[in-house]
């Protein structure tokens, strides 16, 4: 005897199947294919979020894809330096890190943040391995010089963020290492020197590195927001080149969103074919991104 009930299921199962089957193209475009996740320090606050985004990382693995994963950590190195009573504040989105603050964000990232995710990555049945930049020479880095014009003197000055950092090579050997035995990386955004200092470096940052270096197909940011809003609050679905340069100049975009816009601009420029701001706090943001033409955030490519 046919049921409401048995309706109900069917249809369930109906739907199920369609969205498995629509999947199946874009698992073709991406198998083999490298995709790195920027995970962001405000997307990993959730205990339950933080169980789906290392599922959903996982199931990317198992179908073929190659995620990445670089992660931040900016609120929870924010409340360790409260905690230590060390003061922090931030230029252009970026920590001014002197070398006690070095020290705590080296511990922070690398340890207690790059574990928990390799843990959850791990129960969630992938095998991932924790790497901060000094792991096989991950990420070699200098000193950030970064120029701005005095405004009393009008004269250009450079900026001393101190021990922050800039990408100088990335060694994606190590990467492809880990790639060909099955093993998911979790990068910390700590860099490497010459005479083997430590620079912390905005995760953002890395992330587009990473992705240049490794030839991504997409560079996926999670954040805390839905994406880059315009002046008027509204969510931009896509953004041009042109377009982020000139919400950049009238202070539309700000603090936080500037490194991450530059980073996804680099990205595209050298190759990546598109970078995507995604809002971590909506669960399986990432199986939304990858797996449907539903984009869930802000897309940015060339042209
Ligand atoms: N135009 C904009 N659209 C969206 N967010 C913006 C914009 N300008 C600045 N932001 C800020 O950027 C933040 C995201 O950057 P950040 O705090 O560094 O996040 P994460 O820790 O994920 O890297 C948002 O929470 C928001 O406050
Ligand atoms: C130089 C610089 O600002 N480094 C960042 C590194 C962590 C980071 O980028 O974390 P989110 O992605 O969570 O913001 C910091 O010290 O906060």
């Amino acid at each position: 005897m046919t049921t409401s009930k048995n309706i109900g299921e069917t249809k369930h199962w109906l739907r199920t199947a369609r969205t498995l089957t629509e999947a199946l193209p874009f698992m073709r475009r991406y198998a083999g294919k490298t995709v790195v996740i920027k995970y962001g320090g405000h997307a990993m606050g959730d205990g339950e979020l933080a169980t789906i985004f290392a599922r959903d990382v996982v199931l990317m693995k198992q179908v073929g894809i190659h995620p990445i994963v670089v992660h931040g950590g900016g609120p929870q190195i924010g409340e360790m330096l409260t905690r230590l009573s060390v003061q922090s504040e931030f230029i252009d989105g970026l920590r001014v890190t002197d070398a006690e603050t070095v020290e705590v964000v080296e511990m922070v990232l690398s340890g207690s943040i790059n574990k928990s995710i390799v843990n959850a990555i791990n129960s969630a049945g992938g095998t991932a391995i924790g790497l901060s930049g000094k792991d096989g020479s991950l990420i070699q880095a200098q000193k950030l010089r970064r120029s701005y014009k005095d405004p009393e003197s009008n004269i250009e000055k450079i900026l001393d963020l101190g021990f922050v950092g800039e990408p100088k090579h990335i060694n994606p050997q190590v990467l492809g290492a880990l790639e060909r035995a099955g093993m998911i990386p979790v990068i910390a955004p700590i860099g490497v020197g010459v005479n083997g200092e430590t620079y912390n470096i905005n995760a953002d940052t890395v992330a587009g590195a990473v992705a240049s270096a490794v030839g991504a197909v997409r560079l996926l940011m999670l954040t805390d927001v839905a994406g880059v809003m315009d002046r008027d609050g509204t969510l931009q679905p896509q953004l041009s080149l042109e377009r982020i340069k000139e919400l950049t100049e009238d202070g539309t975009i700000k603090g936080g969103m500037l490194p991450k816009l530059q980073t996804c601009i680099a990205a595209v420029e050298e190759g990546v074919d598109a970078a995507v701001i995604l809002d971590g706090r909506v669960p399986h943001a990432l199986l939304l991104e990858v797996f449907t033409d539903q984009g869930v955030g802000t897309l940015i490519r060339r042209g």
